[in-house]
């Protein structure tokens, strides 16, 4: 992905017919498979300074897809009185320097840290010993294994990376699925119990939270039944995934 920013200096008045133009231009990029989002901005100290970044999906496909398809010509009609008024066009490559501020905890924050996982993953491991569909899988489990897959959440959820500094990270978590042949109706047990436990040790069951934590059991128990079948070729390292809260954000009234 490539940023490009685009600045203006608008003269004074011309401010309604600029934006108007872009409200009509932005269609372009919504309906452009290379632009992966934009937003046009206006400064506070100097409101005749406007900013517009738009996320391409390369420069390449910026210059060349878009610039060269179908959508551009009217995108360009719109914005072609302003061209004089531009006084920077380039594209910026993002950098490792990049996250979100405090202001919407994580979602391991909200679950109630180490501590609530740690409780989770217990009870949850008691619940699957007893269940006859994925209890044989687990039989000869480590007796550290539910405190190692409460690091692993923790991680996932936001909280210090433990499992991969501690535990050997994805690469670690994937061998320990290859070859289990996990069926679709032992994935959705183990989904299950892990709701049943969620609701037995009393994490938070706010409609936001729960979608966010089901979405990542959802996927990651596809994904733990895909890598674990014989024939598998998953990649052998990854980052850990970080999940974060889904289109709802967290509710505070
Ligand atoms: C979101 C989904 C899942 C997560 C986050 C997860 C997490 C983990 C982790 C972190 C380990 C390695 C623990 C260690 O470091 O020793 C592990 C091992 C294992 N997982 Fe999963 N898992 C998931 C889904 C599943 C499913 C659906 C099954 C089977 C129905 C399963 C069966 C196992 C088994 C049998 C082991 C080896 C246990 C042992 O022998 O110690 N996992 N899992």
């Amino acid at each position: 992905m490539i940023v490009e920013y685009i600045r203006y200096r608008i003269p004074v008045g011309g401010s309604d017919a600029f934006e108007a133009a872009y409200q009509t231009a932005a269609l372009s990029l919504a309906a452009a498979p290379q632009c992966v989002d934009y937003e046009l901005s206006r400064c506070v100290d100097d409101p005749a300074c406007y900013v517009l970044r738009i996320t391409w999906t390369s420069a390449k496909d910026h210059l060349e897809g878009f610039r060269g398809g179908e959508l551009f010509p009217a995108f360009l009609a719109q914005i072609s009185p302003y061209i004089d008024a531009i006084e920077e066009m380039r594209h910026y490559e993002r950098t490792a320097v990049r996250g979100r501020g405090g202001s919407t905890p994580k979602l391991y924050e909200w679950a109630g840290g180490a501590e609530a996982f740690e409780r989770l993953t217990e009870r949850f491991y008691e619940l699957v010993k007893g269940d006859d569909l994925v209890g044989p899988l687990f039989a000869g489990m480590d007796p550290d294994h539910p405190r190692y897959v409460a690091m692993w959440l923790s991680e996932v959820f936001g909280g210090p990376a433990r499992y991969t500094g501690e535990r050997g990270g994805y690469p670690h978590m994937l061998r320990m699925h290859l070859g289990k042949a996990i069926t679709e109706e032992r994935r959705r047990r183990w989904a299950s119990l892990l709701m049943d436990a969620a609701d037995d040790v009393g994490l938070p069951d706010d409609p936001e939270f729960r979608a966010a934590f089901t979405g990542y059991i959802e996927w990651g128990t596809r994904l733990a039944l895909a890598n674990s079948q014989p024939n598998a070729t998953p990649p052998p390292t990854a980052p850990v995934p970080h999940w974060d809260w889904g289109i709802a954000p967290p509710y505070r009234p």
